[in-house]
């Protein structure tokens, strides 16, 4: 029923009207034959025996079932090309929404969210040839039933053969599971062969493939890949195929034993001969097509099944607590453990980010800290444990809202490629115009003024290329569009900067945050830079994925531990 849903409602996004048209010419395709054998036994007789009502209703009967079948195939040929032309695009949309629009991050990165999702991928097509699927399997049970009780109304024992449709319906459901298995199985090849295709026709990774030449490694990787995935397939596909045939097999059998059987009664005339012909003809056919439309269910079934999961994901528990505009006690985090898979990263975090102040978090490659960063900005849940906004769960509280009052810059920052203007606006879509000024100017992104258009330059291959340090200084300007966030994040926003540049920047923020203590916003910094951190209000040093110290740069230098090493080893280096 929910699949039945599903169709229906693709159909209708796909068109309405051409969804109806689609449907209607489908219909007619399996009523036509029906007609057309009812009609052969008056018409037949009629001949015979110079009956011309008999005759004539007959004649019209197959005269309207023939001009369906010529006519009914030009419909269908246009309406399957419209259809198909549209219903891939619909598909892949409702794909994008649902693989988007989840609350958190990390169903992409779990292998079975992806093996899923690229098997809905290559079967969502499917999805809009089958639109019309809820309205003919039951026509198509009705004309075999209908034929059914017909055939009986002969031959008492000619109702027995739809059951030829039973032995091979389970022997095509034992096809569609073979192949469906295949499918998954070879999902992870099929991922890998993608992935090394996008990497190597990628502009980022082009010079330091070509610098370790590597790319004949990636080729016949991506070749073992697709041959493994293939071998997979294409043994379930032969197998299932042979499976399949041995069901269809059955049909010409069973068809010429029904007329045998007629044809030997010498009490039938000749109209119960044709309609015979034609009524086995057709008891047939609507059992080749139920097994056709049961496999169609099947595949459906399993690309619905998909679908449904993804939705599942995409709409698991949203919280609905309303986000504070402000915070007045800030983001506790107590006790927050934090796994991928079973590989612990987080372990008894305790922290507590005070309203108002600036926080740096450092430690060594791998420690956990942007697994930290995720877990604040919700894209990841702790497995145990509890994020508190000013004393409310995170998880409970409303994700898109939450999002939109966060600012943040990455590491692995997005190269938009856009004009400058948009690249920037896209950190804060709402907000004024001139915040996009602003917060280049606080970026210190003073190369703008040099581009051909100022801020209209288009960036990236179609425009103007950009240096490491100038996109950087672009998403560091993107963080800042916001005004007034209740959480700032620069997760290593300025690793292409140099160290006096990357120091100056934070102090601007810090200071920044400091004046505007009073709207709670917390700046959260994290970098390997410790003549950056040193002006933060509270240092914390993460190591194997706990709190180990922190406090001020004092306090720290004071307490002799692993900051102080560090910081020591730093100042050293610089000097
Ligand atoms: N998506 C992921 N799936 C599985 N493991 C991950 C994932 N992301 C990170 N890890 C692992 O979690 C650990 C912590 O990673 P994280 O990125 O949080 O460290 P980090 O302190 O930010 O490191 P760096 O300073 O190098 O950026 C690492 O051992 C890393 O291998």
């Amino acid at each position: 029923m929910k699949t039945a849903r599903l169709l229906i409602g693709l159909g209708w996004e796909i068109g309405p009207g051409l969804f109806l048209v689609y449907t209607a010419v489908t219909m007619s395709s399996f009523v036509s034959p029906l007609l057309f054998a009812l009609g052969l036994r008056p018409l037949v007789d009629g001949v015979i025996e110079s009956d011309q009502h008999r005759m004539i209703a007959g004649g019209i009967e197959v005269a309207v079932a023939l001009t369906v079948v010529l006519i009914a195939p030009i419909g269908y040929r246009w309406a399957t090309v419209r259809m198909r032309e549209r219903s891939s695009f619909v598909s892949e949309r409702r794909i994008l929404r649902l693989a988007t629009n989840a609350p958190q991050v990390e169903h992409f990165e779990r292998p079975e969210f992806l093996d899923r999702l690229q098997s809905l991928r290559r079967d969502a097509a499917g999805l809009g040839d089958s639109v019309t699927l809820p309205f003919i399997a039951p026509l198509v049970v009705a004309q075999l039933a209908v034929s059914t009780v017909l055939l009986a109304n002969l031959r008492p024992v000619l109702a027995l053969l739809p059951l030829i449709a039973i032995p091979a319906l389970w022997l095509s459901r034992c096809a569609e599971q073979l192949r469906r298995r295949a499918e998954l199985e070879a999902a992870p090849h099929r991922r890998l062969a993608e992935q090394l295709f996008t990497l190597s026709v990628s502009p980022a990774a082009a010079q330091e493939i070509h610098v370790a030449s590597v790319s004949q490694e990636l080729v016949a990787e991506h070749s073992r890949a697709t041959k493994n995935a293939n071998r997979i397939t294409h043994t379930a596909l032969f197998t299932s195929a042979v499976i399949g045939s041995i069901g269809w097999s059955l049909f010409p059998v069973a068809y010429a034993a029904a007329l045998l059987l007629v044809l030997h009664d010498s009490a039938a005339t000749a109209g119960d001969v044709a309609l015979a012909i034609a009524l086995a003809g057709a008891v047939i056919a609507a059992a080749t097509r139920i097994l056709d439309l049961a496999g169609s269910v099947l595949r459906i079934r399993t690309t619905a099944e998909h679908y449904f999961w993804l939705s599942e994901q995409a709409h698991r528990e949203p919280g609905t607590e309303p986000v504070p505009h402000r915070l007045t006690h800030g983001i506790e985090l107590r006790n927050v453990t934090f796994s991928y898979g079973d590989r612990p990263v987080l372990a008894g975090i305790d922290l507590h980010l005070e309203a108002g102040r600036t926080i740096a978090i450092v430690g060594e490659n791998g420690a956990g800290k942007s697994t930290l960063v995720k877990l604040l900005t919700g894209m990841y849940r702790p497995q145990s444990g509890e994020i508190l906004v000013d004393g409310v769960d995170l998880a409970a509280l409303d994700l898109t809202q939450y999002r939109q009052k966060l600012s943040a810059g990455f590491q692995d920052f997005v190269r938009y490629q856009l004009t400058v203007r948009e690249a920037v606006a896209v950190g804060g879509l709402t907000e004024p115009a001139d915040r996009t000024t602003q917060a280049i100017a606080k970026a210190e992104a003073t190369f703008v003024d040099t581009l051909p258009q100022g801020l209209d330059t288009q960036l990236g291959s179609d425009g103007v290329e950009l240096s490491g340090g100038q996109w950087q200084k672009l998403a560091i300007a993107r963080a800042l569009v916001r005004p007034a966030p209740l959480l700032m994040i620069l997760d290593e926003p300025s690793a292409s900067l140099d160290p006096q540049t990357e120091a100056a920047l934070f102090d601007r923020l810090a200071t920044e945050a400091r004046a505007g203590r009073a709207d709670g916003r917390i700046t959260v910094l994290i970098s390997h830079r410790f003549s950056t951190v040193r002006s933060a209000d509270l240092i914390v040093v993460l190591e194997n994925g706990r709190v180990t110290e922190q406090g001020t740069h004092e306090e720290l230098l004071d307490r002799g531990g692993t900051y102080a090493e560090l910081y020591g080893l730093q100042a050293g280096g610089y000097s």
